[in-house]
């Protein structure tokens, strides 16, 4: 058995819009493995829904292949049709749960029976069903609210109705399509939060769909950047955020802040470099505070390091520094500087004295 639950396969979807051809996603491969936290992250219209939804065929591709725990969903290249009978899918799509930014409770029923209501199909007896959808109100934090309405629940408490609910019938997979896009940020942080409570707890693998960048560095583990259909980047979250490679993926995560925060806090001092300094970027990683070491710079090393600004961020449990500082001295010191951060795990990038001095 492989790794992956979920292996998508040059998979394309193209709608007609208007007599016209829109391929909303285009020859994407994607993997992800069980238990992960993977981020889909994009501007609007990218193909994000698009492609989380040929997971469940709810969206059939174009072409290309679809597996989902170990079973071949789809295959263009055998039929235009899933490879599974319907009754096979309907039982297979009970594994994938899915949350959404609109909650889709039904108003005039009880929290309890929202969820009861999953259950409607399941082969539990009524009595297995209230317990099991009073234990599902347990693991969202709500058995309290089980006789109330939805109407009476904050939009936070709602969405834990609609997690209750996706999780009725055991997934393994839940695909959380921007569930948190019309929540205030504590309750935005309170879903995420559950959301990596279930990862751990039930071993979910769970598909973060979300333009909201933040919600992705507070849970995932890994995380892909589409832009107009196509995965663009991916990788680990320290990957996509410490080293993107792509401008759009850098403007999307406010890659360029950091160094333009330190460029006016430079300009503004009216500072010029010399040739006898160099302004380099540190990156660190862990909860090693690397200023101590900037500080042992100065004493044997004989370099005086100005630090200019510095940020620290935090991805899933993974602490991440930088530092933005001038390391002055004579030019083979500075090497030697330079040299001796690197020797510390501390990446090290030089950066242009243009950049300070235009
Ligand atoms: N059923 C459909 N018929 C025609 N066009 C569609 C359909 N579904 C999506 N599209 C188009 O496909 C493109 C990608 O849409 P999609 O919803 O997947 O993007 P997204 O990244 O999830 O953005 P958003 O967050 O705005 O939903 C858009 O141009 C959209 O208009």
């Amino acid at each position: 058995m492989s790794d992956s639950i979920i292996d998508i396969n040059k998979v394309s979807v193209s709608f007609l819009q208007k007599g016209n051809r829109l391929d909303a996603v285009k020859d994407v491969s994607l993997s992800i493995n069980r238990g992960d936290i993977y981020g889909i992250v994009g501007y609007s219209g990218a193909g994000k829904s698009t492609l989380s939804r040929t997971i469940n065929l709810l969206q059939k591709p174009t072409s290309g292949t679809v597996v989902v725990d170990n079973k071949t969903f789809f295959d263009s290249s055998k039929s235009r049709k899933p490879i599974i009978s319907a009754k096979e899918l309907r039982i297979e799509r009970q594994k994938i749960g899915m949350i959404f930014q609109h909650f889709n409770l039904l108003n005039e029923q009880t929290v309890v029976q929202n969820v009861e209501f999953a259950l409607k199909h399941s082969k539990l007896k009524e009595k297995q069903v209230q317990q099991r959808a009073q234990k599902l109100l347990g693991l969202v934090g709500l058995s309290e609210y089980a006789n109330t309405y939805p109407a009476q629940l904050s939009g936070g408490q709602q969405q834990r109705v609609a997690i209750a609910r996706a999780l009725a019938n055991d997934p393994k997979i839940l695909i959380s399509d921007e569930s948190t896009s019309a929540l205030d940020p504590q309750n935005t942080n309170q879903i995420l939060d559950l959301l990596k409570h279930l990862n751990l707890q039930l071993g979910l693998t769970v598909i973060l769909i979300t333009h909201e960048i933040d919600a992705v560095k507070r849970i995932a583990n890994k995380a892909a950047v589409m832009d107009a259909g196509q995965i663009i980047e991916s990788g680990s979250i320290v990957d996509v955020f410490v080293h993107p490679q792509k401008q759009l993926t850098k403007t999307l995560i406010g890659f360029n802040e950091g160094p333009k925060k330190a460029i006016s806090i430079l300009n503004s001092n009216g500072l010029k470099l010399n040739s006898n300094e160099q302004y380099i970027k540190l990156t660190y990683f862990g909860n090693e505070v690397s200023e101590p070491v900037v500080i042992s710079l100065y004493k044997d090393l004989d370099v005086t390091a100005n630090i200019i600004y510095s940020d620290v961020d935090i991805l899933g449990d993974t602490l991440v520094g930088t530092m933005f500082i001038i390391i002055e001295g004579k030019s083979e010191n500075v090497e030697e500087a330079i040299d001796y951060l690197r020797q510390r795990d501390i990446s090290i990038e030089k950066l242009d004295r243009s950049e300070v001095n235009s």
